[in-house]
């Protein structure tokens, strides 16, 4: 049993390297069986747990055998939890309360664990009366304390009395006994109005344990927010750097721990969610070191890779999605320009534009289709970005060599995509051939914009963390968009630059079996500085582009105004239209589907838009439809 009271930390010596702060992970994260969890969360590197009540009472563990399941994976309990509705509470009730508290102390004992966490009573019980609260609160601890265990304090948002850190902390500090101190849960005190600025003044030693969610900014009662929707760090909208930093710069120096109550999270593969609230807790403490505490050590990460653009798409294709893409290209004016030297892959060139299509990937796909399976970025480092990447815990993919092949550095995206860093030197092209073929016509494409990848459900939230915390990327704007299949939620990222761009898309429901494939693409879109003269030039060239509705210019005409004369330019080429608040505007056509979910898109963007058209996504998606019913 350890000590009831850690020491508050002591000043170090100048020479001293500081310690780290552990790294501890709530059993209610992860899916499965308390065996499941616990396997999970040692092999994603926690150094500890906090230990669900439910996960003990259905297991078939006693808590000595948990405690030694524990410690053979090498994870400490940090916390045992939650303990309901004990304080502020009729004399009678106060007695049964005490009582049942002394069968958790006995849980707590065999577990090996010294720290119980209390939330804040909602009890109909309870009373709104916070002398009482510290008072039984400070019997409690006495209780704790003769078994050298800790009482931590939490208000939940939702407590029927106490339902903000500030409340819990004035309890806390009046009922002043040394085995008494607060839980901060960042999802509880950043849901709320009240400001987390003064958690800075808390003395040193009182706060026990600190419990960490993200969550999107959403309006709704609090208890269903955060019952369903909390995120790991860095994968919502709340600042929890900002809250670590004024956690520790009260002086605490216990278990960074993960509280995260997710409905995808609850169903999907533990060893991949311990995976990703891992990466979620390195990428997290990266943004620490500032804090004034040389008594720790911040682990850091090496430094994002500065992106200069895109280098490649490449598309997996086959003997009849290969030929297909071939004639795309083609008509937008792409050029066969280099044969793989040992592989069935070929490069095809237009400006700045570069796509792969490459017949040598194995992934499970059915015939005659075509995906994205790679992409590359350049950046002049891509070591460094290779093992950021792997201290991340991304995978990192075998380098392809082969002779006289570019070695490129690649991890792989939660969706599968490679991922590949080149140098800007362009050395990769060494792996081609030049085919002398002669350019037949350009399109006037000069770049690419973005790619748009639609993932898969359970994924979204993974992915978007996975490109911000191992490309550095930053995050665009989200939006929701009523669409012909089913909600759909589009998330923009890109580098401080703005030379490469990303749309994650999902459907905002797991679907069923009717929204059609139509409904779940992936594109590159291709920039332009002139959207017209391209429009006539693909025109010559033959290309194929997406038919748009007329109800859809009538529409246009009546949103924004727009002259005749431009509509009608507009509506000749299929043009969509869209302008944002501060007058930026963007002009984009789209290809058909291809190869089952394959399309292209051509844009131009003009004084700053920033945003990917999604205001136009419902209006492409049903004229992939029709494009499909025509088809069949
Ligand atoms: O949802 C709850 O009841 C609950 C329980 C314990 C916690 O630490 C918490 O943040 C929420
Ligand atoms: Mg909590």
């Amino acid at each position: 049993m350890t000590n009831s009271h850690r020491p508050v930390p002591t000043p170090p010596r100048p020479t001293d390297p500081g310690r780290e702060l552990r790294r501890s992970v709530a059993t209610v994260c992860l899916s499965g069986t308390l065996g499941d969890k616990l396997a999970a969360a040692a092999a994603a590197g926690f150094d500890g747990i906090e230990l669900f009540e439910n996960d003990l009472v259905v297991s078939a563990w006693s808590p000595a055998e948990v405690r030694a399941r524990c410690a053979d994976l090498g994870l400490t309990v940090e916390l045992y939890q939650p303990f309901r509705d004990f304080e502020a509470v009729p004399a009678d009730l106060l007695r049964a309360n005490l009582t049942r508290a002394e069968h958790k102390f006995d849980v707590l004992a065999d577990l090996g664990a010294d720290t119980l966490l209390v939330c804040s009573s909602v009890a109909p019980a309870a009373v709104d009366d916070d002398a009482l609260a510290a008072e039984q609160l400070r019997l409690l601890a006495d209780r704790a304390a003769a078994r050298g265990i800790r009482i931590a304090y939490e208000a939940l948002a939702w407590g029927r009395h106490v339902s903000t850190w500030d409340h819990a902390w004035r309890i806390v500090d009046r009922a002043d006994h040394p085995a008494l101190g607060i839980c901060l849960d960042s999802f509880h005190v950043l849901s709320r109005e009240v400001d987390p600025a003064g958690i800075a003044g808390i003395p040193p030693g009182k706060i026990f344990f600190l419990q960490l969610a993200d969550a999107p900014h959403l309006r709704m009662d609090v208890l269903q927010w955060s019952r369903h929707h909390r995120l790991f760090p860095g994968q919502g909208a709340f600042d929890l750097a900002g809250f670590v930093r004024l956690v520790l710069s009260a002086g605490y120096a216990g278990p960074l721990s993960l509280e995260v109550f997710n409905d995808v999270f609850r169903q999907s593969d533990p060893a991949r969610t311990a995976v990703d609230a891992m990466r979620s807790l390195v990428h997290l403490e990266d943004g620490l070191h500032q804090a004034e505490r040389p008594d720790l050590r911040f682990r850091r990460l090496p430094a994002a890779p500065g992106l200069t653009g895109y280098a490649f798409t490449e598309f997996a294709v086959d003997g009849r999605s290969g030929p297909v893409l071939q004639d795309v290209l083609r008509g937008l004016g792409f050029t066969h320009t280099g044969q793989h030297r040992s592989k069935p892959v070929q490069l095809w060139e237009q400006g700045d534009c570069r796509v792969v299509l490459n017949s040598a990937v194995t992934r499970p796909q059915a015939s005659g289709t075509a995906a994205i399976s790679a992409f590359a970025l350049t950046t002049a480092d891509p070591h460094r970005g290779v093992d950021r990447a792997g201290a991340l815990h991304a995978p990192v993919l075998p380098r392809r060599r082969g002779p006289a092949e570019a070695e490129l550095a690649a991890v792989a995206a939660p969706d599968g995509t490679s991922v590949f860093l080149a140098e800007p030197d362009d050395g990769w092209r060494a792996d081609f051939l030049p085919t002398g073929n002669e350019v037949a016509g350009e399109a006037g494409l000069v770049g690419t914009d973005h790619l748009g990848l639609t993932q898969p459900f359970d994924h979204f939230d993974e992915a978007g963390l996975f490109y911000r915390s191992v490309l550095g990327l930053r995050r665009l704007g989200t939006e929701e968009y009523a669409a012909p299949f089913g909600l759909m939620r589009s998330r923009g990222f890109t580098d401080p630059d703005r030379t490469v761009r990303l749309a994650l898309t999902v459907a905002v429901l797991r679907r069923g079996d009717w929204a059609p494939s139509v409904a779940d693409p992936q594109h590159v879109a291709f920039g332009t500085d002139d959207i017209f003269g391209t429009a006539a030039a693909l025109d010559r060239l033959g290309a194929d582009t997406l038919k748009i509705s007329d109800n859809y210019y009538a529409d246009l005409v009546a949103r924004f105004g727009l002259d005749e004369e431009t509509v009608a330019r507009l509506r000749r080429y299929g043009i969509l239209y869209d302008r944002d608040p501060g007058g930026g505007e963007l002009l984009h056509l789209y290809t058909p589907v291809y190869g089952g979910r394959i399309f292209f898109e051509v844009l131009q963007r003009r004084a700053g838009y920033d945003g990917f058209g999604d205001a136009n996504a419902p209006v492409r998606m049903a004229a992939h439809r029709h494009q499909r019913l025509a088809e069949t």
